[in-house]
């Protein structure tokens, strides 16, 4: 794995044996994000579902010789409920993906009914399960799955997670990157939401406090915008799969770390968080304990540069109008 936050201990009456479900599994993310939880060990049960495909992605991956069983699903047969049906962990990477000119909100009006239905369906099928959700817009898909589960009477914050460890991923590289040190050893919390400018990677709290200005400018810019880089190197092909894949597997094993027992287990994520509620902002990304229920508990940001502050002032602005689309959306398309 690349980096933790913080140094694991173990709990010795942890459950190992875990069901995850992957919705979306023959997609670009969804087949290696598949992949990569076949090669987790706490994962006994893998359960791959999508409109397409599902089977035989499911077919190929269950010949790895790893301790769980693979099973595939369509819609056909009731083909998602069975899919779901226990789930410990659900990853929802099903929806479209972005083209060259189109910002993550233009995915929206298709996104959000898909996201809407597998969350109706998690609901009835798996109402304990931790969701990780990766489909765009984040910002607002997760509200959209905390309104179905609110809707339902099953929603538990606790187990909402959106999925932004790619922001994180990205701030190690590229910070290495200027600073010309080894990735694995840079570890930086971004906070905020997952588009554009509410992307707020605080590298006050790295060992690089004091690059040059230009450098930090262009570094916090590349963090905010590397998905369009991947938009924009496979013209029209879709964006990043491969390196979410990994971001994706990542953040599951850590909740599946946390459900086991497992001590200081620390992501960011996208949650329902009580940091700035009060001046409306329903859900942000910060640092996260994950342990047996999910959420244990939502670290603040520390301290910030007054460039920091302003950036996370800009991003809660568009956080409200992110989150509230995704609430309005339910309401008017329950
Ligand atoms: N959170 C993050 O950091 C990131 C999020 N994404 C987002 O992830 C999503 C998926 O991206 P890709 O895998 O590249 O797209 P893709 O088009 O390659 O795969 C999406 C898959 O979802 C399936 N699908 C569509 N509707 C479905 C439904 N109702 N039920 C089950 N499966 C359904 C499709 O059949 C397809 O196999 C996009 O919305 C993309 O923007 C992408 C990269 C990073
Ligand atoms: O840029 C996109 O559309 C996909 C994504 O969320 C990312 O790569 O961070």
């Amino acid at each position: 794995m690349l980096t933790k936050f913080a140094t694991r201990h173990f709990s010795s009456t942890a459950s190992t044996a875990y069901k995850v479900s992957v919705l979306g599994a023959a997609g670009g993310i969804g087949q290696p994000l598949s992949l990569l939880m076949k090669l987790n060990h706490k994962v006994t049960q893998l359960s791959l579902y999508d409109l397409r495909l599902g089977a035989g992605v499911a077919t190929d991956i269950s010949h790895i010789p790893t301790n769980s069983t693979v099973t595939g699903f369509g819609p056909e047969d009731n083909g998602l409920a069975k899919a779901l049906d226990g789930a410990d962990v659900v990853l929802i990477p099903a929806g479209v993906p972005r083209k060259p000119g189109m910002t993550r909100d233009d995915l929206f009006n298709t996104n959000a009914s898909i996201v809407r239905d597998l969350a109706k369906a998690a609901a009835d099928h798996s109402p304990n399960a931790a969701i990780l959700v990766i489909s765009n817009p984040v910002n607002s898909t997760v509200p959209i799955v905390a309104e179905v589960l609110k809707a339902k009477g099953v929603y538990n914050p606790k187990k909402l997670f959106g999925v932004t460890t790619l922001d994180v991923l990205r701030s190690s590289r590229f910070l290495s990157e200027v600073a010309k040190t080894n990735p694995v050893h840079e570890i930086v919390p971004v906070v905020g939401g997952h588009s554009g400018i509410t992307i707020v990677p605080l590298i006050s709290q790295t060992n690089h406090k004091n690059l040059p200005k230009e450098t930090y400018d262009a570094l916090v810019h590349r963090i905010q915008f590397g998905g369009d880089e991947v938009v924009q190197a496979k013209g029209g092909a879709g964006s990043a799969t491969l390196s979410m894949a990994q971001a994706g597997a990542r953040f599951a094993g850590a909740v599946l770390n946390g459900l086991a027992g497992e001590q200081d287990i620390v992501e960011c994520s996208f949650v329902d968080s009580p940091l700035y509620k009060s001046e409306g902002v329903e859900f942000f990304s910060s640092k996260v304990t994950l342990g047996v229920d999910g959420v244990k508990q939502i670290h603040g940001l520390g301290n910030l540069t007054n460039a920091e502050e302003e950036m996370v002032n800009t991003a809660k602005e568009t956080l409200i109008k992110n989150i509230e689309k995704g609430v309005n959306f339910v309401k008017q398309n329950p």
